[in-house]
């Protein structure tokens, strides 16, 4: 037996050993090759920045001659103003680097936390040695019961950060299937509840504690099968959770001990709201019943009764950005919570690994300017473009694949399965390209991602923040993000830069477009399917821009029907039903003011009420 073990460890050892230095090898390859990317961003970023001195001495003097239209006027010297910060920004920038150090481990190692030795060995076993920032700071103060409202940026390692502390509660409370759910884990898309899911799985590996998950789309009945057998910790998004919630005899969750929200700011938005609210009432917040019968050494169980039974339940809050309703949540539901913020008084509030772009691209060159960026890094590099709806996701996924441009696409009115095999097949892909809503945008975790394109802007700095999250991930990750922008919507760099997000401006260079207007022109009308989804598009695109929140930059009413036509591939503007709010407040509300991190400026956080809310009007559905 014992040389059985010893047989089985070394070739345990010997498997780590080629694993570890395949892993080294590959990273040895990946910086080689970013060290060199980084060397041609530099010279390319010098060049640039020759280049636009030269236009702007050349841009004073014909000003001073002659007589522009006010409005140029104004987006010149808005464009100017950009560029002036851009530049001291990038001064501040080389100072700060030097003085601080950037990164997110800890040299805190997961033995010190004094785990079970069967979390631990899946630790191992996932390969992590070091604890993050939030992991370091989260993890004691949750082990202890406490309350925790955690922010930390993007890729920083928050799911293990809520994950092991909760495993480690179902072990020490020795939860079983008969208990039902002892923690509940509550995520805002259906694939964050996957991946969360599928690492709360890895966690349990050696524990005897089940496991499950309960998501829109899925297979309700199913479900409930496992929820009445038990399930031990439960990753739910909420809309699903309700149902079993109110619906599902048998399912255990009167022993609830432990509620987290992931992406805690997007979860406490307006769609899910109300959902959010009943679930919370449903819950039990004290702590009623132990497994307590199960333990044999009377010390530990009155130790247990003692500490569990005073106990209220245990919440956690986690994203990378919050807001004013989270911290709101936070007074009223939390019991003397720690409140932790890893990144607080850093000066930007993306990853440093992040090399940050826009490009101002006329209305109507938009399609082409994309299609050209494709072509340019398609199957070298992997890439996640967003887009404001499903429709016009859908549309853009019809027309790659149409002129051979392969593309995955992940968006709302997509049947589950198929949304689940297209996140797992990008989740392998090395290189390849993700078309999506902002399904995309909270908390996946796909590994290298080289670029996350946002084609249609999103709603706010928030959503900025977490779309850009999806490549960088990590310690001394790296990864590029380019915004589009219509000239109409410089301003929005502003409101970027206010949130502590450092962004460059690219030159739009047409003369590098591809030339396929007219043929694209000409396929979309040809081929009857493109051609309706095309409209549609166009449609929910338009529905989608007039519901924007921040109206002062995303006014439907600046829009140019002929020229946004030509970006869906049209010669003139389809014959569709639009219903522009010319007074415009849109169907979603207004942005919460600018309060996220605790009372400090990051990002900003918005309600929202697009999309298919509970009880209200359904017009176009953006995830
Ligand atoms: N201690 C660690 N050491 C090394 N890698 C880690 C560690 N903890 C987590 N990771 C890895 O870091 C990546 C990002 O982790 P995670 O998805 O939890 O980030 P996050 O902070 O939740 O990001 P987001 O805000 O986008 O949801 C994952 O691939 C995860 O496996």
């Amino acid at each position: 037996m014992a040389d059985l073990d010893s047989e089985q460890q070394s070739s345990e050892k010997k498997e780590m050993k080629t694993e570890k230095k395949k892993r080294s090898r590959d990273k040895a390859k990946i910086l080689k090759q970013l060290a060199v990317e980084a060397e041609e961003q530099k010279a390319e970023k010098k060049k640039k920045k020759k280049l636009k001195q030269e236009v702007a001495m050349e841009d004073e003097e014909t000003e001073a001659i002659s007589e522009e239209k006010p409005k140029k006027k104004k987006q010149k010297k808005k464009k100017a103003k950009i560029e002036e910060e851009e530049e001291e920004e990038e001064e501040g920038d080389k100072v700060e680097e030097e003085s601080s150090g950037n990164g997110i481990m800890t040299n805190e190692t997961f033995e010190s936390l004094g785990l079970s030795d069967n979390t631990y060995k899946s630790i191992k076993e996932m390969g992590f040695a070091r604890l993050t920032q939030i992991q370091a700071r989260a993890i004691p103060p949750l082990m202890m019961g406490k309350d925790v409202l955690g922010a930390a940026r993007t890729g920083s390692g928050k799911t293990i950060a809520f994950l092991i502390p909760a495993v480690e509660l179902l072990y020490h409370v020795r939860f079983t299937p008969r208990n039902g759910t002892g923690v509940i884990v509550i995520c805002p898309t259906r694939e964050l509840a996957i991946q969360s899911y599928l690492v709360a799985k890895e966690l349990l590996k050696f524990h005897s504690q089940t496991v499950g998950k309960v998501i829109g789309g899925e297979n309700r009945k199913k479900e409930t099968e496992i929820l009445v057998k038990g399930v031990n910790l439960l990753v739910a998004t909420p809309g699903r959770l309700l149902d079993h919630l109110e619906n599902t005899d048998g399912f255990v969750f009167k022993n609830l001990k432990f509620l987290v929200m992931d992406e805690a700011d997007r979860i406490l938005e307006q769609n899910f709201e109300e959902d959010m609210k009943k679930i919370i009432k449903l819950l039990p917040k004290v702590f009623l019943l132990l497994a307590y019968c199960e333990l044999t050494n009377d010390s530990i169980r009155t130790q247990c009764l003692n500490f569990y039974l005073l106990q209220t339940r245990q919440t956690s809050l986690f994203s990378a950005t919050q807001t004013s309703k989270v911290e709101d949540l936070a007074r009223v539901s939390l019991t003397s919570p720690v409140y932790i913020d890893v990144d607080e008084g850093r000066k930007e509030v993306t990853n440093e690994g992040l090399e940050q772009g826009y490009c101002i691209v006329p209305s109507a060159k938009r399609l082409l300017f994309l299609i050209t960026f494709l072509k340019r890094f398609h199957g070298m590099k992997k890439i996640m473009v967003f887009f404001s709806t499903c429709k016009s996701t859908k549309f853009h996924a019809d027309l790659f694949r149409y002129i051979k441009i392969d593309c995955l696409a992940i968006h709302g009115v997509m049947e589950q399965s198929k949304r689940t095999s297209t996140f797992f097949q990008f989740v392998k892909m090395e290189t390849g390209l993700l078309l999506c809503t902002n399904v995309g945008a909270r908390g996946l975790d796909f590994p290298h991602v080289d670029w996350i394109v946002q084609y249609d802007p999103p709603d706010d700095p928030t959503e900025y923040i977490h779309r850009v999250g999806r490549t960088a991930r990590g310690e001394g990750a790296k990864g590029n993000a380019l915004l589009v922008l219509t000239p109409q919507e410089l301003q929005f760099i502003q409101y970027l830069k206010a949130a502590k997000i450092p962004v460059i401006e690219h030159e739009f260079e047409e003369e590098k477009l591809l030339n396929v207007q007219a043929f694209l022109e000409k396929t979309i009308s040809k081929n009857s399917a493109l051609s309706v989804s095309a409209k549609e598009a166009y449609k929910t695109y338009i529905a989608g821009y007039d519901s924007h929140s921040m109206k002062d930059v995303f006014d439907a009413r600046g829009l140019v029907l002929k020229d946004v036509a030509a970006s869906f591939g049209f010669s003139s503007p389809p014959t569709v039903l639009l219903k522009i709010h010319r007074g415009g407040d849109g169907y979603r509300s207004k942005r919460e003011p600018v309060n996220n991190k605790f009372n400090r400026a990051r990002g900003g956080g918005r309600a929202r009420g697009g999309g298919r809310a509970r009880g209200g009007r359904t017009k176009f559905e953006r995830y």
